[in-house]
């Protein structure tokens, strides 16, 4: 493990047990992940994506392998130092948008004058500047979600965790908020784990790519992508996307 890598699994393995079944949802994961990285997850449903995600965020046991988080510089504290952002974006309904996004500030006994001074920052940052007082029902679907991850950055994590935080968007809507979402994690410097069942998403966001299969749930392949940084919708149409695109069908076997 250098002093670059934040996130090390090795291994990893998890079987959900039921009374009437036992089910492999991962079996022997490995990922090295640095500083910043953005590593896009994509496999078929069910394929242990967000298993992965859980025990990363510590919410749920590995069964075997081994899992590192934090470097010799920087220590992580899994309860505080990871923020989380859902398919659905799970803002409360009678809380104003501001007040959502501090919530995780609140939760964690933050000083709450620089928490706020932060908050509006990060709405600023996601393009929700004027709407820090409105309720969530005033806002878009791709607008909660834009708070979703204000909220999610607020305590100021390390490590963020989307589980196909687009995947109830319209296409278009999906498309902007990709463009978005680089622009959000290249200010922010943060190092990001993203579920997706898209493999355009996966590709125009990632530094780095998890493939996954399902029947037995393995990883398939871990890989760099090597595009150029800013990404652009215009790259979609390039050949190294297009191969890109086409080595993830290849590995999860689309004709
Ligand atoms: N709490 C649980 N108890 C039992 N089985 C579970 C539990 N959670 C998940 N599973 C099973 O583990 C497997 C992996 O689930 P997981 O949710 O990690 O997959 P996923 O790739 O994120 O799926 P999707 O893309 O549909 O969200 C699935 O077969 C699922 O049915």
């Amino acid at each position: 493990m250098t002093t670059d890598t934040i996130i090390n699994l090795s291994g990893i393995k998890k079987i959900y047990r039921t009374k009437e079944k036992e089910t492999i949802a991962v079996s022997d994961v490995s990922m090295q992940i640095n500083t910043g990285d953005f590593i896009s997850l994509v496999g078929p449903s069910g394929c242990g994506k967000s298993t992965i995600l859980k025990i990363i965020a510590d919410l749920i046991p590995a069964e075997g392998g081994s899992i590192e988080i934090g470097n010799a510089n920087r220590q992580i504290d899994r309860s505080r130092d990871i923020g989380m952002v859902f398919q659905q974006a799970l803002l409360l309904k009678w809380r104003k948008i501001i007040d959502n996004v501090l919530l995780p500030a609140e939760i964690l006994g933050l000083p709450m004058k620089e928490a706020r001074g932060r908050a509006k920052d990060l709405l600023e940052m996601v393009g929700l500047r004027g709407f820090e007082d409105v309720y969530p029902y005033e806002l878009s679907g791709g607008m909660q979600q834009r708070a979703a991850i204000a909220r999610s950055l607020v305590h100021d994590p390390e490590i963020i965790l989307m589980d196909e935080p687009f995947g109830a968007l319209d296409a278009l809507t999906r498309e902007k908020m990709n463009t978005e979402l680089h622009q959000i994690w290249r200010k922010s410097g943060k190092t990001v784990l993203f579920v997706t069942h898209s493999i355009q998403e996966a590709v125009f966001l990632g530094t780095h790519c998890a493939v996954l299969t399902a029947g037995p749930a393995r990883m398939a392949s871990y890989f760099p992508i090597e595009l150029a940084v800013p990404r652009q919708i215009a790259i979609k149409t390039e050949p190294e996307f297009g191969a890109y695109t086409r080595k993830i069908y290849d590995l999860l076997g689309v004709e």
